[in-house]
């Protein structure tokens, strides 16, 4: 109910009171009609006119005159108070609320407000388009968040490989945290997209964060969010972060072990309390996300040096998997590489080679002797560039990269029964090359040493065998 009892505006005229009043009701982007106490019309204002179809002609005339079936009259005698009530007139629809005024407990009048439906089907429509809207970017965000690989396509015979495979398949319907350990290239991310998609979460995202690929500055705000005007530059209405993208799914922090230490500490109690807090906003958010982290790094000698934390450790390293470096597990090659070879034709779009395109016996050979310090990452790189120059049915050593041919890294153990001799002299010739040019570039002395076996991708122990082998002095 309206009361205008305690109005005060003693400073302007009355005329001007009432102009006031005038312009007010006038400049509502709803419609306003007011009756007095006998029902007739004594102000409309022109977004009534415009919903109702009314013309200006009505004021001063009894309301039932120009609208036989109106209600607000009614009003005016129950004294009640309507909403929402639901009116047609022609195509026009539109929903009208209604109230008795009031001065000093006496009913003076009555005041209709109303709403056209059209504006709010407009504003429905719109609601309806933004939801599609929504639904769609969800739909894209799910996409760009999905985990592509099952443990089916995890390639590989080799002891260390199935174990690890044995105990993913084991944990992933559970919710504990993993930490795969493991060098670049050997799988991790793909062991980390097979446990997601066996889990009760795969239809949930999967979400990949690379710590070590976002400046330090950066990554808590990603992981995290931030709120509106967190800083200069931020968002307007701030950003949502990769853990919040995560919710129900799973978020797989590659190079833990490159995250700062302060950072560590704060990932730490999100993980706790499973909470999340944006950068910049004091309130927290309920998040349910699991956790997979991985790392080429040796945690533990981090905890030694200070740089990691022991208590974080623990708590991502509830299930560590290991994943062996492709040195260690040559017998998968042949395999690995049948794979890349299916998978190249149709990635790389070739249409120059047989759908049954090979790899020759001596390139296998060469293949398997070869140390890939980039393991299955850069046997897959070597093959699609060599899909792309074979010429005929199968890869020769020809069409691999020069700079794996010319400056071959050659395993010590290197099994080529079925390889010619010359072929086999040959690596071994290139190999002790290779070894001298590293050395050249490196020097001589015990730092360098460790220079020289890592730029050749092999352990210390290695390179002393083959400087022996090879009767390098250094
Ligand atoms: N056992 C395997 N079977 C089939 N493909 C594999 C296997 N291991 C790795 N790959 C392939 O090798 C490439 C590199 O794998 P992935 O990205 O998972 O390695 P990563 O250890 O996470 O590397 P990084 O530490 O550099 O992030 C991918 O194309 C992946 O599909």
């Amino acid at each position: 109910m309206l009361e205008f009892s305690n109005f005060e505006m003693t400073d302007l005229s009355l005329e001007k009171q009432i102009e006031w009043w005038k312009a007010i009701v006038h400049s509502i982007n709803d419609g306003v009609l007011v009756i007095d106490h006998l029902g007739i019309v004594r102000l409309v204002n022109p977004e009534y006119l415009k919903i109702t179809g009314c013309t200006p002609a009505m004021i001063g005339k009894p309301l039932k005159e120009s609208r036989p079936g109106a209600l607000l009259p009614e009003t005016l005698i129950d004294q009640k108070t309507r909403v929402g009530v639901y009116r047609k007139t022609g195509d026009r629809e539109y929903v009208v609320d209604m109230a008795p005024i009031t001065v000093n407990n006496q009913i003076i009048g009555a005041v209709s407000i109303c709403k056209s439906l059209t504006e709010v089907h407009k504003l429905n429509q719109e609601l309806k388009q933004k939801g599609e809207k929504l639904e769609q970017l969800q739909k894209k965000m799910n996409s760009l968040y999905q985990a592509n690989y099952t443990f089916k396509q995890i390639i590989g015979k080799n002891r260390g490989l199935k174990e690890a495979v044995h105990v993913a398949e084991r944990v992933a319907e559970t919710d504990l945290s993993i930490l795969i350990t493991g060098e670049s290239g050997t799988g991790k991310e793909l062991f980390a997209q097979a446990i997601h998609n066996e889990s009760r979460r795969k239809n949930q995202p999967f979400v990949p964060v690379n710590c070590a690929a976002i400046p330090p500055s950066l990554l808590e705000s990603e992981l995290f969010g931030y709120g509106d005007g967190a800083f200069t530059n931020a968002k307007k209405g701030g950003k949502i972060g990769l853990f919040e993208m995560a919710n129900n799914g799973t978020i797989f922090l590659d190079e833990i072990g490159d995250m700062s230490y302060d950072l560590q500490a704060k990932l730490l109690r999100v993980l706790q309390e499973s909470k999340i807090r944006r950068v910049g906003e004091t309130n927290e958010r309920r998040i349910v996300v699991r956790i997979i982290a991985a790392t080429h790094r040796d945690l533990q000698q981090l905890v030694k040096k200070n740089r990691f934390r022991e208590d974080l450790l623990y708590r991502l390293n509830v299930i560590n998997l290991h994943i062996p470096p492709l040195r260690e597990r040559k017998e998968d090659i042949p395999e690995l590489v049948d794979s890349i070879l299916q998978s190249s034709v149709t990635n790389l779009e070739l249409e120059h080679v047989p759908a049954d395109y090979t790899v020759d016996e001596q390139t296998l050979a060469f293949l398997q002797s070869y140390e890939w310090p980039g393991n299955v990452r850069e046997l897959k790189n070597m093959i699609d560039y060599a899909s792309c120059m074979v010429e005929g049915t199968a890869i020769k050593i020809e069409h691999l990269p020069e700079i794996l041919t010319k400056n071959r890294v050659v395993s010590p153990s290197l099994q080529v029964n079925s390889v010619d001799k010359p072929l086999q002299q040959a690596m071994e010739e290139a190999e002790k090359n290779f070894i001298q040019e590293t050395i050249k570039r490196f020097g001589t002395g015990i730092e360098e040493k460790k220079k020289v076996a890592n730029a050749l991708g092999i352990s210390l122990a290695t390179l002393y065998n083959k400087l022996k082998r090879h009767h390098i002095d250094f």
